[in-house]
């Protein structure tokens, strides 16, 4: 068997609408493997920014087990839960959400010195992932000072910096003209190639959904093959 990175089992998540029950996620099912690019692209609406918040720990689903990197969330603490995100996954928003007040740089090693990693390490990863992701002139530059283009690419780096396994990202390049979200998905690509990463992408872009391994989709509650 493959090394599975994320595994949704029989996934439900309810959530209260007035009198009655939005049934959002009605036993969802998905795996994504070790290097395995996989887009999830469906409606607005049908439940894509709730499944990404479950597969990323940050929402409990009313039932079903989410099994991070062969560790089964569902039982766990919570404390123990926070820290398998914090070891394990990489979000990526939309809006890149870096801290305006900080470079380029500093925006990247802020979670590896959280994580405790020694000042002069997180400087050199940082380093690194500015240069992979060709963006090491820009380190000293504050968000503000960027481009969107480059604002997404040091959100990424800052999502991948405690090298986890899983990385989720919620429309990383729906704010970016297509150009711009061409060059932006192929560093994300690169980088899961590179790394061995697992990703799942939830998008709107059709042209980039296609160049992942797999896409999925979301139809009455379920994760089905698109
Ligand atoms: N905390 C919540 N409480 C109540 N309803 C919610 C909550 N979160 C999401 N919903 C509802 O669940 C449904 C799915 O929402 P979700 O944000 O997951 O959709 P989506 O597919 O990501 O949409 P979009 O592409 O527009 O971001 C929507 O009808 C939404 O209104």
């Amino acid at each position: 068997m493959a090394d599975a990175a994320l595994e949704l089992r029989s996934i439900r998540q309810d959530y209260g609408q007035g009198d009655g029950v939005l049934h959002v996620l009605k036993g969802a099912e998905l795996t994504v493997n070790a290097g395995e690019m996989v887009a999830l692209v469906a409606p607005s609406g049908t439940g894509k920014s709730t499944l990404l918040q479950i597969a990323g720990l940050l929402e409990q689903p009313t039932s079903g087990d989410v099994i991070v990197g062969g560790h089964d969330a569902s039982s766990l603490e919570d404390d123990d839960r926070t820290a398998l995100r914090r070891n394990t996954i990489g979000f990526v928003y939309q809006f890149h959400h870096l801290l305006p007040e900080f470079s380029a740089r500093e925006n990247i090693m802020l979670p590896q010195l959280i994580a405790g990693l020694p000042q002069n390490e997180a400087y050199e990863r940082a380093e690194q992932m500015l240069s992979y992701l060709k963006i090491g002139h820009r380190a000293e530059h504050r968000p503000a000072e960027l481009s969107g283009g480059e604002q997404q690419r040091v959100a990424i780096a800052r999502a991948v910096a405690n090298a986890p396994s899983l990385l989720l990202a919620d429309e990383p390049t729906g704010n970016l003209d297509p150009e711009t979200a061409g060059y932006v998905f192929e560093a994300l690509e690169a980088l899961v190639k590179q790394s061995g990463l697992a990703a799942l992408v939830a998008t709107h872009n059709l042209d980039l959904a296609a160049r992942m391994d797999r896409c999925v989709t979301l139809q009455d509650g379920l994760v089905v093959d698109r």
